[in-house]
């Protein structure tokens, strides 16, 4: 067993092998040294922080997430800090990004999909509750548990990969409603709607294996502004009917959450997941 370099050992942790590395700062598997406890270790940098100005939302992304209890969102144990550095301890999520499935498999079978989307659904569900809105939901934002489950896990701070992500990647407009495109025509900036239209991007992106409005960014504003997308015809009737009710431009018409626990797609292919969570 090599010994783990001095300088990684933070206190009360022993560091593993780094998960991912991004903008600002790196995670690191990690283990608690009294209890064994398997954890992950996100060590933002104070300098970057304060370059990229960005204290206010760090301290706010902490405060969210770590009065968050949900089995499909990401824990966030605690945090602490040294003269240089953030660290936050949060849950491991044993099968790293779903970005990472999905762009192996280019894109899910109707049952596996159904079964996210009804975790996603229940995890909005229970984050509208708390008023919480993601408003960054993606694939890039959603990691794998050991067991298949889903775990919402970016509230704010996205890590990218060592290994090479989509360019579109970072600040990918794949995902914004009509309501944050259309500038001049929105009325409320925004409010939890957005996370729906999300999640029929979110949708699409599974069956499909790519976003409905994907272009070239001006494109890509221009067809979301306009609901300009067309849905293969592979995908099932129902899951199309989903798709259309999640995607739709005026915000108060689209389908609500508790709507799409219990819509036909959903219902033929999680008998079970729907009943156990009621949370
Ligand atoms: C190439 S990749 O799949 O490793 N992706 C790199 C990457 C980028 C940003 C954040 C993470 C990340 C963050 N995590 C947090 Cl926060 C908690 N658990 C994880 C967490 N867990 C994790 C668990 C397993 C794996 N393996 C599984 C076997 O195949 C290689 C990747 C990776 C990450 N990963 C990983």
């Amino acid at each position: 067993k090599h010994p783990v370099p001095k300088e990684l050992h933070l206190g009360m942790f022993e560091v593993g092998r780094p998960l991912g590395k991004g903008k600002f700062g790196r995670v690191y598997l990690a283990r608690e040294r009294e209890s064994g406890f398997v954890c992950a270790l996100k060590v933002l940098h104070k300098d970057e922080i304060r370059q990229g100005r960005v204290e206010k939302q760090v301290a706010r992304e902490i405060e969210i997430q770590s009065n968050l209890r949900h089995p499909n969102v990401l824990r966030l144990y605690g945090h602490f800090q040294d003269r240089k550095r953030i660290i936050l301890i949060l849950e491991y999520a044993g099968k790293g990004e779903l970005f990472k499935h999905l762009q192996k498999e280019n894109r899910f079978p109707e049952w596996k999909a159904a079964h996210y989307i009804a975790q996603m659904a229940s995890a909005l569900i229970y984050l509208h509750r708390k008023h919480v809105i993601h408003r960054d939901i993606k694939p890039e934002n959603i990691l794998v548990g050991l067991h298949g489950e889903l775990k919402v896990s970016d509230f704010g701070w996205s890590v990218h990969a060592p290994s090479g992500r989509r360019l579109t990647m970072c600040g990918t407009l794949d995902y914004l409603p009509p309501e944050m495109v259309d500038q001049k025509r929105s009325t409320k900036p925004y409010d939890e709607k957005v996370d729906l239209w999300a999640l029929g991007v979110l949708m699409y992106e599974f069956l499909v294996g790519s976003a409905p409005f994907e272009d070239t960014p001006i494109m890509t504003k221009r067809r979301i502004a306009k609901g300009d997308m067309t849905i293969p015809s592979f995908v099932s009737h129902e899951a199309t009917d989903l798709i259309k009710k999640l995607l739709v431009l005026d915000s108060d018409q689209r389908i609500s959450l508790e709507k799409v626990r219990q819509h036909p797609w959903i219902i033929t292919h999680c008998e079970n997941i729907t009943k156990q969570d009621k949370s």
